[in-house]
């Protein structure tokens, strides 16, 4: 069965893993870990591995993660090499999630043009990111007037524009705000870029995932299987607090998590859990009430400063790597995320994905078979809230349509 990547992130860490078919390695430079795809030699800057394979292939990693180490180190002694030549927008890159995301994105030998659009403060980030010795090109694009520029021939457009929650309040009370910016920002990629892979991190994703792709198809332009609700920071919460909850080792730990990205539409599959654990009925309740409220924690932790920026940049770095690995031709790439989906009578779910260089290339449905009572009542729980959410959604873009 595929499994979602589990994922450590290597800038100063000395942990390595990976699978069968994307061995990642890592090779120290300029103070740097980055990471090695054996493979096809794609360096990894998030140490990502694409499937689950358990210790054996950890340990059959680390013996080859020290050859490839040496000979990268031969060929490459000081700077990262770029591996292959995509280009990334980051649209609301100024703010708390888009400045270390834009951080991270440079540091990638996947790219080779990060474009940085934000309404203002722009051009400083550019500048400042542009002193770094890695090899892609940053441009700065400042207001409506320079969106299109922003878009051309971009491959990957990453969307966390918006406003944030204060304590208090809910992801919906995002919506009468960040519902407008994200489709203003879907019309421009509409017009500019139509085939490039979109993903949405501005909340709340339950509806502005439906509002892009509305807008999309009243461009005429609407592609399902490249339209992405980013959800990987639940992903990314769950195998954290299930590996500290169990003692595990984190790097081993993935937990898929399905439904949507808010309260309880946020469905950690425990007794998915790879490796396989046993959790008392308490764990259970604890472990999936800890993920559904992750967000709220880290809201009420910065008391009216805003939201996750720093993990949350952290989870999209691992969502665009994966994308650009499957636009790259790895064929073994897995995540979660939001998508237009037939797995249950909703039109958008979250749940595991295969992805490839046409984007979704299949939603994996066997993680909602054999679930335990408590998941079965969690999931029709959920598909209530869930659908609420996606008919405001709809119903916003629907409401004044955008011209083609
Ligand atoms: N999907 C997920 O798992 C998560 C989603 N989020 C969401 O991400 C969004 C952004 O969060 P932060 O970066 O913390 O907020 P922030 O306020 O720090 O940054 C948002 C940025 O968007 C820019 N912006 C506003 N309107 C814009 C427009 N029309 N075009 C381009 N840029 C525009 C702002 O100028 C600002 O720089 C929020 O909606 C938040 O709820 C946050 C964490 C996790
Ligand atoms: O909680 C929020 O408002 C931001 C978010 O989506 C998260 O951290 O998961």
């Amino acid at each position: 069965m595929a499994a979602t990547s589990a994922s450590t992130f290597s800038i100063g860490s000395t942990t390595s893993h990976g699978s069968k078919a994307s061995l990642h390695s890592q090779s120290k430079m300029c103070g740097m870990n980055f990471s090695v795809n054996p493979r096809n030699n794609i360096k990894s800057f998030t140490g990502l591995k694409s499937s689950f394979l358990g210790k054996e292939s950890t340990a059959a990693l680390r013996q080859s993660f020290s050859k490839k180490s040496q000979n990268y180190s031969q060929t490459s002694p000081n700077v990262l090499q770029i591996q292959a030549s995509f280009k990334v927008a980051i649209l609301g890159a100024a703010g708390g999630i888009g400045q270390p995301l834009a951080l991270l994105v440079k540091m990638s030998p996947l790219v080779s043009d990060l474009h940085l659009y934000d309404i203002a403060n722009v051009k400083g980030v550019a500048a400042d990111l542009s002193h770094c010795n890695t090899p892609s090109k940053v441009r700065d694009f400042t207001g409506n007037d320079e969106l299109a520029n922003c878009l051309k021939d971009v491959d990957v457009v990453v969307i966390p524009a918006g406003v944030p929650r204060k304590p208090g309040m809910t992801r919906d009370d995002l919506f009468n705000i960040n519902a407008g910016i994200v489709r203003t920002l879907i019309e421009a990629v509409a017009d500019n870029c139509p085939d490039a892979f979109i993903h949405i991190i501005s909340n709340p994703v339950n509806s502005t995932v439906p509002i892009a792709a509305e807008v999309l198809k009243q461009k005429g332009v609407y592609n399902p299987k490249k339209l992405f609700g980013v959800t990987t920071l639940d992903v990314v919460r769950a195998n954290t607090f299930v590996a500290q909850k169990k003692n595990l080792k984190l790097i081993d730990v993935d937990v898929p998590v399905v439904g949507g990205h808010a309260g309880i539409t946020i469905l950690p599959l425990l007794s998915k859990t790879k490796p396989s654990v046993t959790f008392t009925e308490q764990e259970v309740d604890d472990l999936t009430a800890r993920i559904q409220n992750g967000g709220t924690e880290v809201v009420e932790a910065k008391a009216g400063a805003g939201s996750a920026t720093l993990s949350m940049a952290y989870a999209a770095a691992r969502f665009l790597e994966s994308s650009l690995r499957a636009l790259d031709g790895d064929s073994d790439v897995y995540e979660c995320s939001f998508v237009q989906s037939e797995v249950t009578e909703l039109p958008f779910f979250a749940s595991r994905i295969k992805l490839g260089k046409q984007g979704v290339e299949a939603v994996i449905s066997s993680d909602l078979e054999g679930l335990t009572d408590y998941e079965v009542k969690a999931l029709e729980a959920l598909k209530v809230e869930l659908k609420g959410s996606i008919e405001k959604g709809v119903a916003f873009a629907q409401k004044e349509k955008v011209t083609a």
